[in-house]
């Protein structure tokens, strides 16, 4: 992966000794708390272009030993909600296990499931490279993942190739999907603010934006998700997800009231 030493979420308390932005103060995932969060008209809903690829394109999917990953082409873009335009690189999950949830950020302290995150850059840089540390060179857009009544049709695609990708390293590919179903149906309410990766080099270079509604998925497809992926040396690749991290002074808009 980037940067130099090897980390693990077993260690992160050593992540800014290898990596001296993890120690920073605009660090993510946060706590949203909904009492101190910033009402912003300004904040139009999130309008994605692109987003319903050709069935006839594969995607790659593999296992980095810290996520699933799922390579998505920069003709998918954030149309509107972010001040200039933005073009998708991948997207990946974060997950607990059997025994509690593992979303990265939390709501008035409350964890959710999982999360989806959809990691973009700013095409304005010469590169993703270059991109990945500028301010606002990132933007990711997160969503909760919920238990819900019923399997979700739009994440099946992704969870039933799971099982291809089980060991670390492990890559296989998936049809052209609908990206804009594996978020959820109300993109006019969400959270915003600034903070970093959640994983070393940890860049504060990411607009977050937080969905404040869930996506919904059905109990087994939550659990093929916490019990089916390896990370390094065969463990249960379980609970992906860093601690909350202090505000330091940030302010959290809402796009909503
Ligand atoms: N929540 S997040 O967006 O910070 C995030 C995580 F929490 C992540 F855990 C990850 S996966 C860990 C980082 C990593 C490891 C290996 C490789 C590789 O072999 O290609 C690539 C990346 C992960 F990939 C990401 N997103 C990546 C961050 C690393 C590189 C910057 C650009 C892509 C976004
Ligand atoms: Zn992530």
């Amino acid at each position: 992966g980037p940067g130099h030493g090897h980390w693990s979420y077993a260690d992160k308390d050593e992540w800014q000794l290898a990596f001296p932005d993890c120690g920073g103060q605009m660090q993510s995932p946060i706590n949203i708390d909904t009492n101190s969060t910033i009402f912003s008209r300004e904040l139009q809903p999130v309008v994605l272009a692109g987003y319903n690829l050709d069935p006839s394109e594969p995607l790659s999917l593999m296992n980095n030993g810290h996520t699933v990953v799922l390579r998505l082409p920069g003709s998918l873009t954030i149309a509107s909600g972010y001040p200039q335009e933005y073009r998708a690189m991948q997207l990946h999950l974060h997950w607990g296990s059997p025994e509690g949830p593992g979303s990265e950020h939390t709501v008035d302290g409350r964890r959710y499931d999982g999360e989806i995150h959809m990691v973009y850059y700013n095409p304005s840089y010469d590169s993703v490279k270059v991109a990945m540390r500028q301010p606002g060179g990132l933007a990711v857009l997160a969503a909760f993942l919920q238990v819900g009544p019923e399997d979700n049709v739009h994440y099946q695609p992704l969870l039933e190739q799971l099982r291809e990708v089980q060991e670390e390293g492990k890559e296989t590919t998936v049809a052209g999907l609908n990206i804009e179903g594996l978020l959820p149906a109300n993109r006019g309410r969400y959270y915003r603010y600034s903070g970093s990766l959640t994983t070393p080099p940890c860049y504060q270079t990411v607009n977050w934006t937080v969905f404040n509604q869930t996506v919904l998925l059905s109990k087994d497809q939550i659990s093929l998700l916490e019990t089916t992926l390896q990370g390094d040396d065969d463990k249960d690749l379980q609970n992906n997800f860093r601690l909350t991290q202090s505000l330091h002074g940030r302010k959290v808009l809402a796009s909503f009231q």
